[in-house]
């Protein structure tokens, strides 16, 4: 870093948030509501075809305005300009973080390294269609002359967690004549539950890693090669026809035993919990074709491109992360709800555990200092209803402060009866209920008893966004991972850190690494760790 940050508690927004905060930071939705009638409407903003209500956040006008001087304060004009135009940002890995020119479109320029990297992004995007055009049409035969019928994606982490929320909210959109299935866990039985029923001439396994060279991912992928094999007869000729690469190594794909003909190439330039629309979506491509795949990139792109033209107090994915960095550190919550009724977004808030967590889990600046504030939140949710059936009694009377953000669409791709207008009244009426509760005069009124009365009060002023698209479409998909992609990249732009590294995973991975010699020796290991962790090896070397 050139210039010296100054620190996000010194920033004078950040002071008059402080002031704000002590003045307003009780004063309830009902109240804001009240005094404003035309708050409803105000607070709410459409782009790119995503219409946000951000009413019922614990906010003013001056809030608002205080937030948006903080991201002005905190450089994120010139981050965003930086990001797009592909400095290394990534200042610990030394990297340009450019997911963004992965949906660029033909004939835009980024350059990095002096090279215009958007021409490759479409030669691969190219090869990855004419690959599943020969699959989904049955062109593209296995070693024994049978067509696929199999797909096995082979990844963990952004390798994984992207390919499987894709093709979980895509499957409506999905060729049903091929199954699909995601092996990412080290533990045997991922493997072998989805292979179990299966024939190996009829299965083609794609090993999705960028380095290539994690532990889970080439456990699994020798583990498939050996079953693949087992089932084909034992040529070694067969791995070209069930074997395909993604990855940025080829070194390492060549040594594995995968033609690199049958890799499929990106860049040191693209975070893993960033890839899902980079070759590593190839699974997404085989199940819904590739023209359903460019759509969704026109969405990624579309609000890529709002993110980077749009004011910031007009800007949605600015929005999202401002509110976010309000509440985790001026109200001390912890963490955020993402909450979809979408059942095919039922992995969405998976995916973004490691979208936000590892981004913004960090706990030092850009210039090597402890922060001085409360970083990334943790993000959890489950697809409603079902989560009102389980947790929400904790979100609506609970002590803790959960925002929320709840994601509904228009129109839904399965009309069945009532079930779509049913399932968004919960939406509405949930985020009502959380906003303005339900008060102990009301209790009463209704004739429950007094010693009931305290048990049945909702208290209310619990914040939530609420998040309507049209239709659940490969293009609208792109445009919500963008825009949390977006909403993640601001906040931590506010809080200084570097997103897009994750060191955080190294070191239990090194620990492993010695612990896995020390469980399989044969003779008894010299232990050298604490005697917790000693204990515990000797217990399971004894029990094994
Ligand atoms: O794609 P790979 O190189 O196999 O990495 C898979 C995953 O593992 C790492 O430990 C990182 O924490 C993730 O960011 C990454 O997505």
């Amino acid at each position: 870093m050139t210039t010296k940050l100054t620190p996000l508690s010194e920033r004078s927004a950040w002071k008059a948030l402080s002031a704000h905060h002590q003045k307003i930071g009780d004063t309830q939705l009902k109240q804001l509501f009240a005094e404003d009638p035309g708050r409803g409407e105000r607070f709410t903003l459409e782009a790119a075809g995503i219409f946000l209500d951000y009413s019922k956040n614990r906010i003013t006008d001056e809030t608002l305005k205080l937030l948006l001087q903080l991201a002005e304060e905190s450089g994120l004009r010139e981050r965003i300009d930086a990001m797009f135009r592909g400095d290394k940002i990534n200042i610990t890995e030394n990297r340009a973080v450019l997911h963004v020119a992965l949906r660029a479109p033909q004939g835009e320029k980024i350059v990095v390294d002096g090279e215009d990297v958007v021409p490759g992004v479409h030669a691969v995007l190219d090869k990855m269609a004419a690959f599943a055009d020969r699959v989904r049409s049955g062109a593209w035969k296995g070693h024994t002359g049978k067509r696929i019928k199999n797909v096995i994606n082979i990844g963990i982490g952004g390798s994984d967690l992207g390919p499987v929320m894709a093709y979980e909210a895509l499957k409506h959109y999905s060729q049903r004549d091929i199954t699909f299935r995601f092996v990412s866990n080290v533990d045997g039985t991922d493997f072998v539950e989805a292979v179990q029923d299966l024939n190996a001439d009829e299965t083609l396994f794609l090993v999705a890693s960028k380095t290539f060279t994690t532990l889970e991912t080439m456990t699994n992928a020798h583990s498939a090669r050996d079953w693949s094999l087992a089932g084909l007869g034992g040529d070694e000729k067969a791995v070209a026809k069930h074997f395909v690469a993604i990855s940025t190594n080829a070194k390492e794909v060549a040594k594995f035993g995968i033609d690199t003909a049958n890799m499929f190439e990106f860049w040191d330039w693209v975070g893993g919990r960033y890839s899902m629309d980079s070759a590593i979506g190839l699974s997404t491509m085989l199940a819904i074709g590739p023209d359903n795949f460019r759509a969704m990139l026109d969405g990624f792109h579309q609000m890529d491109e709002h993110f980077r033209t749009a004011p910031f107090a007009s800007n949605l994915p600015v929005l999202l992360g401002l509110l976010t960095v309000w509440y985790t550190d001026f109200f001390d919550a912890q963490t955020v709800a993402v909450l979809p009724y979408e059942q095919y977004l039922k992995r969405f808030p998976a995916y973004l555990q490691q979208l936000t967590m590892e981004s913004n889990g960090k706990h030092v600046t850009l210039d090597g200092e402890r922060v001085a504030t409360v970083t990334g939140p943790i993000y959890w949710g489950e697809p409603g209803t079902n989560g009102q059936h389980s947790f929400y009694q904790l979100i609506h009377q609970g002590t803790r402060l959960i925002p929320c953000d709840f994601i509904g669409f228009y129109k839904t791709l399965n009309p069945l009866g009532q079930h779509h207008d049913m399932l968004m009244a919960n939406v509405f009426a949930q985020a009502e209920a959380l906003a303005f509760g339900k008060t102990a005069e009301q209790v009463k009124a209704e004739g429950t008893p007094d010693w009931l009365v305290p048990h049945r009060v909702f208290e209310g002023n619990r914040p939530s966004n609420t998040i309507l698209a049209d239709q659940l479409t490969p293009e609208v998909l792109g445009k919500l991972i963008a825009l949390y992609e977006h909403a993640v990249f601001t906040q931590g732009t506010i809080w200084s850190i570097d997103s897009f590294d994750q060191w955080g995973v190294e070191l239990g991975k090194v620990l492993a690494q010695k612990i896995i010699g020390e469980l399989e020796s044969k003779t008894e290991p010299a232990l050298s760790h604490d005697t917790s962790t000693t204990n515990l090896i000797r217990r399971y070397r004894k029990n094994k």
